[in-house]
C-alpha cells in the first residue's frame, strides 16, 4: 500500500536516516569564450566560466540575464553561436564538435519538477535508466530514493507527495543515471519559504554525498549564498564576477554587484587628503589623488542613528517596525535624498526624531570610477 506523505518521516528526518550515495562521476564544466546570438538579440557574451568536480557553483543573476540560456547550452538543448564548451577537459560543443545531449551524461532538473503524474514515484526515478536491465533499474532507483529518505513512497504517485518531497524525487531522478555534472534551474523556486530551507540543505548534502558537480540557477542573492562554494554573477548576458560569497559581499566588483547582496545608500565622495569625504563626513581611506569623485555604497546595516553622539544630525521621516529590525528613512542636512537605515528593533525610542548619524566603516564600499563609467 503506498504510504501517505502524513505517515512518511519529515525531510530533517530522512536527512538522518538517508543512505548516503557512493558515487563519484563528478567532471569539470567549461564555457570558454561562450557567446549566444538569437537573430539580432545579443543573450550571452564572451563567458568563460568553469565549474570544477565536485564544485556547487550558483548562477545569480535577475531575470533575463541569461543563466536558464547558459544551462540549456551546457545540457546540448541549445548551441552556442561562438565559444567552446568543455567537459572533463574534452570540447563537446564548439565550431565543429557538437555532442548531442544524451551523450553528454549531464543531468537536468527545472524548477516544476517535471515529474509524471501518471507515473509511479519507482517509475519516475527509474525513468532515466533505459540502459540497464529492468531489475537494475529497480535497484538502482530504490538506491536513489534511499539517499533522498524516500524509499517508502515507491509505489505513491506525485500527487500524494508534498513540495519537498517531490523536490526530493526530481533530484533523485536526475542523480539516478549518475551525471558527471548536475544542471539545476531554480530548483526550489516553487516551495514555499519555511520548507525552502530545509529542501535546500537537504539537497546539498545529497549532493555532497554523491560528489556530483552542479550547476544552480537563482536570482536570489542569498540562496546563492547558501548553496554555492562559488558564486557566478551574470547581468545582461555578461559574467560580473565570480568568487565565494564572501568574496563578492565583501570585494563587489561593481555597484550592481554590491547591490545583488545588500540593500545600499549611494553616495557621492571626494577625495580629500587620503580620505573620503561625503555628506556624512570621512568614510574610508583611498589611494586616489585630491579631488577625485568616488561613489560610496553604505550598507543599510552600517547606518546607525543615536540620541547623541559622534556625528552628522538627521531627522527620521519614517518607520518601519519589520521584527528583528526597524527600516528607518532618515533626512541630512547636505543631501538631497534620505538614507535608510536597519537597526536593531527598539534601539532608537519610538518618539525619537531628531537623531545624531554615524557609519560603520565596515558597510561602507567605496568604487573609485563614477557610476557613468560601469
Ligand atoms: N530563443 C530565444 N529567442 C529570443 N530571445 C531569447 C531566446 N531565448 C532566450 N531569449 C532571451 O534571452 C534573455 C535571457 O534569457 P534566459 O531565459 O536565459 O534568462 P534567465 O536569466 O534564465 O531569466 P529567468 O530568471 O527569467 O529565467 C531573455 O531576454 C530572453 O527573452
Amino acid at each position: 500500500m503506498p504510504a501517505s506523505s502524513a505517515t512518511r518521516s519529515t525531510a530533517t528526518d530522512t536527512a538522518r536516516q538517508r543512505t548516503s550515495a557512493g558515487v563519484s562521476f563528478a567532471a569539470s564544466l567549461a564555457f570558454e569564450h561562450v557567446g549566444h546570438r538569437v537573430g539580432s538579440t545579443e543573450i550571452l557574451k564572451d563567458i568563460s566560466l568553469s565549474a570544477e568536480p565536485g564544485e556547487v557553483l550558483c548562477l545569480l543573476g535577475p531575470s533575463g540575464s541569461g543563466k536558464t540560456t547558459m544551462l540549456r547550452i551546457a545540457a546540448g538543448i541549445e548551441r552556442q553561436t561562438s565559444g567552446r564548451l568543455l567537459l572533463g577537459g574534452r570540447e563537446i560543443a564548439g565550431p565543429d564538435t557538437f555532442m548531442p545531449p544524451e551523450r553528454r551524461g549531464v543531468g537536468l532538473m527545472f524548477q516544476d519538477f517535471a515529474l509524471f503524474p501518471h507515473m509511479t514515484i519507482l517509475d519516475n526515478v527509474r525513468f532515466g535508466l533505459t540502459a540497464l536491465k529492468s531489475a537494475a533499474a529497480k535497484s538502482e532507483a530504490m538506491a536513489a530514493l534511499a539517499r533522498v529518505g524516500l524509499e517508502d513512497a515507491a509505489s505513491s504517485y506525485p500527487h500524494t507527495l508534498s513540495g519537498g518531497e517531490q523536490q526530493r524525487v526530481a533530484l533523485a531522478r536526475a542523480l539516478t543515471p549518475r551525471p558527471s555534472v548536475l544542471l539545476m534551474d531554480e530548483p526550489f523556486s516553487g516551495l514555499d519559504s519555511r520548507l525552502k530551507d530545509v529542501v535546500r540543505s537537504d539537497t546539498l548534502q545529497i549532493l555532497r554525498e554523491a560528489h556530483a558537480t552542479a550547476i544552480i540557477v537563482t536570482h536570489d542573492a542569498e540562496e546563492a549564498m547558501r548553496l554555492g562554494d562559488r558564486i557566478a554573477l551574470i547581468k545582461d548576458g555578461s559574467l560580473v564576477q565570480v568568487g565565494t560569497a564572501a568574496e563578492l559581499y565583501s570585494r563587489p566588483a561593481d555597484l550592481f554587484a554590491a547591490g545583488f547582496f545588500s540593500e545600499l545608500n549611494v553616495l557621492e565622495g571626494e577625495v580629500r587628503g587620503g580620505r573620503v569625504v561625503t555628506a556624512l563626513g570621512p568614510v574610508a581611506d583611498s589611494p586616489s589623488s585630491d579631488g577625485s569623485r568616488v561613489t560610496v555604497a553604505l550598507r543599510l546595516s552600517g547606518l546607525r542613528l543615536a540620541e547623541r553622539d559622534a556625528g552628522v544630525s538627521g531627522r527620521i521621516v519614517a518607520r518601519r517596525f519589520l521584527g528583528v529590525v526597524d527600516l528607518m528613512t532618515v533626512a541630512i542636512e547636505g543631501l538631497d535624498q534620505p538614507l535608510r537605515s536597519r537597526m536593531r528593533a527598539g534601539v532608537v525610542p519610538e518618539n525619537q526624531r531628531d537623531v545624531v548619524v554615524s557609519i560603520d566603516p565596515q558597510d561602507v564600499i567605496v568604487f573609485e570610477k563614477a557610476p557613468a563609467d560601469r
